[in-house]
């Protein structure tokens, strides 16, 4: 099944004025249910622009927007469900925390959507187990906590309203690696667990290529690729042209290739750097 399609999907930021900017430009793009997508671009390339369409935030100066097929602005469409069927957690999402306790903050999605309080309840100690949060901190106030809890209170909130679809802009600007690869891990569990549709905007490399399947790269506006993560991270001239990077690991497997070593070139993770030198050090009989 298809989970996310645009058709000829366009964005204009202020049509008729001198500032006018398209920043989605006839864009045509299907992802699959359950895929885990790595979202890549250059600073202004236009990804926040794109994910915002998904939930219905950004209505599209012209094309369309389907989720699980159907139109976002059609006439009989109720825009409101698609705001909880995807869950968009924006760059530094703790700065949207409001509530006195950590508690009501991650049950606010669950309460608008109208969940009785057993439901809700159920919903925010699920969302804590898969952010890794524990339930003593849910009688604190948000301020109390540190960044990093800060922030999984933040993405609990969005997983409380159990979301088909989620979409992470960023959600571990400003953490340090610790932090990062927790955050990140327990998005990769959630995805496992539940099938959902993730997209990660990052511009991390090494992240994408431990994380994602599939990569989609945003260039000036259009859809430069959409394809797995090997096979986007081997073109890595076309990459480094739009002023991106491809994983340090890839890099390094291409420059052994060009030294004459018969490795793949499409080596994105370490795990796999350590199989490729293993099965290369095993064929000279090392
Ligand atoms: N509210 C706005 N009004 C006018 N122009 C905007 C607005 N928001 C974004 N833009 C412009 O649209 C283009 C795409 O911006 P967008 O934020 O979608 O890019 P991005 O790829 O997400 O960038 P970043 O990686 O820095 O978050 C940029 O040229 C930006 O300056």
């Amino acid at each position: 099944m298809i989970a996310i399609k645009t058709e000829q999907l366009t964005y204009t930021y202020s049509q008729g004025t001198p500032f006018e900017k398209t920043a989605v430009d006839h864009i045509d793009l299907e992802i699959e249910q359950g895929e885990f997508v790595g979202v890549i671009g250059h600073t202004g390339s236009g990804k926040s622009t794109l994910i915002q369409h998904f939930n219905g935030l950004l209505k599209p100066s012209f094309g369309r927007v389907l989720i699980n097929g159907t139109d976002l602005w059609a006439p009989d469409t109720n825009i409101r469900d698609y705001r909880f069927k995807v869950g968009l957690v924006f760059q530094y999402p703790e700065y949207q925390l409001f509530e006195e306790t950590v508690f009501k903050d991650i049950a606010f999605g669950p309460t608008n959507m109208g969940m009785n309080p057993e439901q809700i309840k159920e919903s925010v100690y699920q969302a804590c187990h898969f952010v890794g949060l524990k339930e003593k901190y849910l009688e604190k106030s948000p301020f109390e906590l540190s960044g990093g809890q800060k922030r999984r209170v933040a993405i609990a909130g969005v997983l409380a309203m159990n979301p088909d679809i989620l979409i992470l802009d960023e959600p571990t600007a400003g953490l340090d690696p610790k932090g990062r690869e927790r955050i990140l891990g327990q998005i990769k569990e959630y995805h496992r667990a539940r099938h959902t549709t993730v997209l990660l905007v990052s511009h991390s490399m090494e992240d994408i290529a431990k994380y994602a399947r599939k990569v989609l790269v945003i260039n000036q506006s259009k859809v430069a690729m959409y394809d797995d993560v090997a096979k986007v991270f081997s073109r890595a001239q076309e990459i480094t042209e739009m002023g991106l990077s491809v994983p340090q690991i890839t890099r390094v497997f291409m420059q052994l290739r060009e030294r004459g070593f018969d490795v793949n070139e499409s080596v994105y993770t370490m795990d796999y750097a350590k199989q490729e030198i293993l099965r290369l050090l095993a064929e000279k009989g090392v």
